[in-house]
């Protein structure tokens, strides 16, 4: 029943301990205090849920060839960020992302709910690729500005068990032109297991050639 964009990076009722844990961690550091008692800008900064708001214009071609105005003009009204779009509380991906600019890394906090399921009781591993590819995705892109996914390579260490909550850390390796590098770990929430590793590229792009 949202009719309009909603901030799903806040907490919810389907958050556990762990989760709001990780999230008061950073959310406190959002703000400091000032010798005065005064606040000021905190190292690391909410990132609010992205939410799609782009209209595409419809083509000759979709006209034409693909199924025409009509569906064309329904898929991209119904068209949502995958992440986001599975609306029952705590059932999928609930997460919310951090920045450090001076530290130039992104953190990603995620509860995996039980329609990520892949191996039994376990997250499935492309349920953990999207979430690396959007840690990394956003971090990219607070670096870069717009930027697509060209290369995501991941090793899968340990399994993640349904239901728990782990971080993703995404650090920038290097910029060179358009290409952004960035590196990311997904541990659980208390550092001790090593989950997943992974490596990313990202290329900038020109959001109006898409478009067009
Ligand atoms: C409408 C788009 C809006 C974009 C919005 C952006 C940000 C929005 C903000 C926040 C969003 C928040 C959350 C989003 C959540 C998650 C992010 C998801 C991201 C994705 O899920 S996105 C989907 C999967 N993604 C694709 O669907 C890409 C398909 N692909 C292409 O669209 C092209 O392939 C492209 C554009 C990548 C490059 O094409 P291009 O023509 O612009 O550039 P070109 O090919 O010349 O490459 C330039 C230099 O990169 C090197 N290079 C290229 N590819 C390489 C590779 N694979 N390995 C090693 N090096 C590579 C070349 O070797 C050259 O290097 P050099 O300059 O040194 O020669």
């Amino acid at each position: 029943f949202f009719s309009k964009p909603r901030d799903f990076s806040l907490p919810n009722s389907s958050w556990g301990p762990e989760m709001m844990r990780l999230y008061e961690h950073y959310n406190s550091q959002c703000e400091a205090e000032t010798e005065g008692g005064g606040k000021q800008k905190g190292p690391w900064r909410r990132i609010p849920s992205y939410n799609r708001s782009l209209k595409r214009k419809t083509s000759f071609f979709c006209v034409c060839f693909s199924g025409g105005v009509y569906l064309s003009k329904l898929i991209q009204s119904k068209a949502r960020l995958f992440t986001r779009s599975i609306k029952e509380a705590g059932a999928a991906f609930e997460y919310v992302l951090f920045d450090n600019s001076d530290a130039q890394k992104c953190v990603g906090i995620l509860q995996a709910g039980h329609l990520l399921e892949g191996p039994p009781g376990f997250v499935h591993g492309g349920a953990i690729a999207t979430m690396i590819d959007t840690v990394t995705g956003a971090h990219a892109a607070v670096l870069s500005g717009p930027v697509m996914t060209a290369n995501l390579n991941i090793n899968y260490r340990s399994p993640i068990p349904l239901g728990s909550t782990v971080l993703l850390e995404s650090s920038l390796d290097k910029t060179e032109g358009r290409k952004t590098f960035v590196s990311c770990q997904v541990t659980s929430s208390d550092g001790a297991t090593l989950h997943t590793e992974a490596t990313a590229l990202f290329v900038s792009i020109s959001v109006r050639k898409i478009l067009d």
